[in-house]
């Protein structure tokens, strides 16, 4: 569709509006799973980290991306589920869903291959407490890059690009999501933020190229740009995969402050989210009311083709 541009509806605020979620505190998981051929496997160990992070009290867990497949163009088409179809078409979110409901946590379920017709997507559901799919975000920014001698990727040559930004009101808060390369793309979180999000989830894959240099550094960035929170999850290090992910699961505060971080092995991170500091952070430094909106401006578009729109 066409947009039909109204800047001035379209403008994101001068103070973003942060709404009162439901819970002030709770605990986040970050589970850096080992990710096997056997997609069974995958989806049996990935169940069994979950329920431990809950019985540690976690309320909502992340989880990496393309968690139930190897990181590879080969594999996406192989392993790839329909998601809308659930049911057996769909093992990975079913999995997904069934333990959301009965431990009654909010799932980011990372992200998994997904076919829609003749089309492949990089999709991250979100499950709520009561199993049900509250959001799917597809990967909006296909990760193509060429770094001769280091690193060469496609997904466009398997994948194909998400339409929309995906945030959701969750029982643990307003919640943005991207997957991976979109943490590159600061207007996305700018979007997430102007519309009251508490968290920015990004379930990722860095690499060993592009890992060292910009993963952290860019969770720190979107954390402190918008003054919120930004939790990553990767897969564990496989030396031996055609893919070898950087790892450095991590949870930033609303100052940029590197909350929780790990290395590359297999683990789960717990860690406290208090949105209170969000409030704070923006009351002590309050650059979000001091923008020059008569200089530059951030237009949301997908708001303006949307009705439902937060
Ligand atoms: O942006 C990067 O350097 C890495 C992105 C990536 O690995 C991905 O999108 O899967």
């Amino acid at each position: 569709m066409e947009a039909s541009f109204k800047p001035e509806e379209a403008r994101v605020p001068a103070a973003l509006p942060l709404p009162t979620p439901p819970v002030t505190k709770f605990k986040i998981a970050l589970c850096q799973l080992s990710v096997a051929t056997d997609k069974e496997r995958n989806i049996a160990h990935a169940q069994q980290a979950i329920e431990d992070a809950a019985d540690k009290g976690a309320q909502l867990i992340l989880l990496p991306e393309i968690w139930n497949s190897p990181y590879s163009n080969d594999s996406f088409p192989v392993y790839a589920e329909d998601i809308d179809a659930g049911g057996d078409a769909s093992p990975s979110t079913r999995m997904l869903s069934e333990v959301s409901r009965s431990r009654k946590i909010t799932i980011i379920g990372g992200s998994i291959p997904e076919r829609s017709g003749d089309k492949l997507y990089n999709s991250c559901c979100v499950f709520g407490t009561d199993g049900k799919l509250l959001a799917k975000h597809r990967k909006i920014h296909l990760f193509d890059i060429d770094i001769p001698g280091k690193m060469t990727f496609k997904e466009s040559r398997t994948l194909t690009a998400g339409e929309r930004p995906t945030i959701v009101d969750t029982e643990v808060g307003r919640i943005g999501i991207g997957i991976c390369y979109d943490i590159r793309f600061q207007e996305l979180a700018a979007i997430y933020a102007a519309r009251g999000a508490h968290l920015l989830c990004y379930p990722g894959a860095f690499n060993m190229t592009t890992g060292p240099l910009h993963w952290e550094l860019l969770q720190r960035a979107r954390a402190a740009d918008c003054q919120l929170y930004v939790a990553t999850c990767s897969p564990a290090r496989d030396g031996g995969s055609s893919y070898v992910a950087w790892g450095h699961s991590t949870l930033v505060g609303p100052f940029g402050e590197v909350l929780v971080t790990t290395e590359h092995e297999e683990t789960t991170l717990i860690a406290e989210i208090d949105y209170s500091v969000i409030e704070q952070r923006r009351t002590y430094l309050p650059f979000q009311k001091q923008r020059r909106g008569d200089l530059y401006q951030l237009v949301d578009v997908d708001r303006l083709n949307s009705t439902g729109a937060k």
